[in-house]
């Protein structure tokens, strides 16, 4: 495509020939080639503007720049937002692929993963093909694609999307994080369906205050035509108001249309009814949990706007499978305590893990968790005390320590836990932390693995080591005495 071409009718300048070919698009200058288009993108840690001798040396045809780079000989486009123009760009050259499918976007701070699961599985019992992105891994039908983020940069996430459409996916359900909305990730984009799950803390060292978060999240329902809102929460408000054209609305605690009734909840499902076109819908879902009548009302109402019927709505979620790392037990070889994998991460998240563990837990509920890295630092005492108040034991122990020192992050945990005076024990090394909880469980014992679920790795100082929890308990139980011995 000819770089006049993929800015017409935008707000830029164009320095140089506007016929000039341009291959593909970048943003990272590392990656450049022959014929490609750079976009300079301002960061907060780099300007990608230093990057464009380097982007001109690999070959690129052309650069976009917020300010007019003299030094550099191919043409220059001249643009006033960096990120909002690339996503836009990113549409163009892609051909809008979000057009050839039914788009369905997941924001809120906890269950965006689990959410999106449940839509495939329904969708996927309608008979449609359906494209997946999100943390855990990208999917086009069962084919798995490798991901390093929650949701793509927006130049990825085209080409991605325009995979997907060739490939036949005519349901796309993608979470979307609040860092994307920010950062113009799915700028573009219309939505046909965006679900608001819930917001309670984090990121709040990307955000920075808990307006700017609210703000954050209701970007999704300006650019989504039907905007699903879970009115039981505090920020539905905020996110109503924002919103683009339809909202409907569903609950848990309320008598609205969309309401969430006779709940059950056991140790392996949780099941509930909910009045759909006035037939009561009978939901079933394999996955523990209050917090799962929520994720599935979202996903219930969902594909109920997207024109799927009850029967498959009901029949895709009975048989969907747990999803990976998000309260996913794990085999004990018989012996006499249980073991749950799961990703909460956050205070809300381990406040409703540990309650839902101690809502089934013949015995003590043990739980091990730490607190990533260079992330919102205000939210590690406060799970320091829900631990405390809740779990019968805990470890402490490190998560993703990143550039921090773990043993720094585990203090600011135990300030929390100190306020409660729950048993614990801080054992920095996670391996060892999981051994001990381990060797010294008790017969009905439920041992809660919090905050790295799916993760197949502990990243220390810039380095991602092998650390799959579920192979770590494996090895574990292995080095043990069977069960019954
Ligand atoms: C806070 C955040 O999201 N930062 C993202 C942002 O980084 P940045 O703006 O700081 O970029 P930068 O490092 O300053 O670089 C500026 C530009 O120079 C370019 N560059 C840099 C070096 C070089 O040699 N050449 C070059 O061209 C970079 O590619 C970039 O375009 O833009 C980068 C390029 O797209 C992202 O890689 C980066 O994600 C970082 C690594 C990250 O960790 N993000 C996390 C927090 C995140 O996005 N998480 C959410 C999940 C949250 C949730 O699930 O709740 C997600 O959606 O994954
Ligand atoms: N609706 C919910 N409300 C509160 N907690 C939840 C909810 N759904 C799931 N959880 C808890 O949060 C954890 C993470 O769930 P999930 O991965 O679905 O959320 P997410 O929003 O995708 O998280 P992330 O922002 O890391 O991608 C689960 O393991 C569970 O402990
Ligand atoms: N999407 C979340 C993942 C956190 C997972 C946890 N294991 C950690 O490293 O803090 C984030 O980027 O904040
Ligand atoms: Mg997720």
């Amino acid at each position: 495509m000819k770089l006049k071409e993929l800015f017409r009718d935008m707000n830029c300048q164009i320095h140089g020939d506007g016929a000039t070919e341009i291959k593909d698009l970048k943003y990272d200058s590392r990656s450049v080639r022959k014929g490609d288009l750079f976009f300079c993108i301002s960061g907060f840690a780099e300007d990608g503007h230093k990057y464009a001798p380097d982007a001109v040396k690999k070959g690129a045809a052309a650069v976009v720049v917020t300010e007019y780079q003299e030094h550099i000989k191919v043409p220059q486009v001249i643009v006033k937002n960096d990120r909002e123009t690339m996503a836009l760009v990113a549409c163009r050259f892609f051909g809008y692929p979000a057009r050839r499918m039914k788009m369905i976007g997941v924001t809120g701070t906890n269950g965006k993963t689990t959410t999106t699961y449940m839509i495939k599985a329904v969708a996927e019992q309608a008979g449609r093909k359906v494209g997946l992105i999100g943390t855990i891994r990208n999917m086009i039908g069962d084919r798995v694609l490798h991901t390093e983020r929650t949701t793509p940069e927006s130049i990825d996430l085209q080409r991605l999307l325009k995979e997907m459409a060739d490939e036949g996916c005519e349901v796309l359900v993608m979470e979307v994080s609040s860092h994307s909305l920010v950062l113009k990730r799915v700028y573009g984009i219309d939505f046909d369906i965006g679900i608001f799950t819930n917001l309670t803390q984090d990121h709040l060292d990307f955000h920075e205050t808990w307006d700017n978060y609210i703000q954050a999240k209701s970007m999704l329902f300006e650019q989504s035509e039907i905007s699903i809102i879970n009115i039981d929460d505090d920020s539905a408000a905020n996110m109503m108001g924002a919103a683009k054209r339809e909202v409907i609305k569903y609950s848990v605690l309320q008598p609205i249309q969309y309401a969430a009734k006779d709940l059950e909840l056991t140790h392996e499902k949780t099941k509930f009814t909910v009045e759909i076109d006035g037939r009561d819908l009978h939901i079933e879902v394999p996955i523990p949990g209050y917090f799962t009548v929520y994720n599935a009302m979202a996903a219930v109402v969902a594909c109920h706007a997207a024109g799927i019927d009850s029967y498959c709505i009901e029949h895709g979620l009975k048989q969907m499978k747990p999803v990976a790392g998000r309260f996913e037990p794990l085999d004990t070889h018989g012996r006499d305590f249980s073991i749950i994998l799961d990703y909460a991460h956050t205070p809300d998240s381990l406040k409703n893990a540990l309650d839902t563990a101690k809502s089934f837990a013949p015995a003590r509920v043990v739980t091990i968790f730490g607190c990533g890295g260079n992330r919102d630092s205000s939210k590690r005492a406060i799970m320091g005390k829900i631990a405390g108040e809740r779990a019968d034991f805990t470890v402490i122990t490190s998560d993703n320590p990143r550039f921090e020192e773990p043993g720094a992050i585990i203090a600011q945990i135990e300030e929390g836990m100190k306020q409660t005076g729950g048993e614990y024990v801080c054992i920095e090394n996670r391996r060892d932390a999981i051994e001990y909880a381990i060797r010294n469980a008790k017969k009905d014992d439920v041992i809660l693995l919090a905050g790295k679920g799916h993760e197949d790795y502990q990243e220390i100082k810039g380095v991602k080591h092998d650390f799959d929890e579920k192979v770590v308990v494996e090895e574990i139980l292995d080095r043990m005495a069977p069960a019954g011995k």
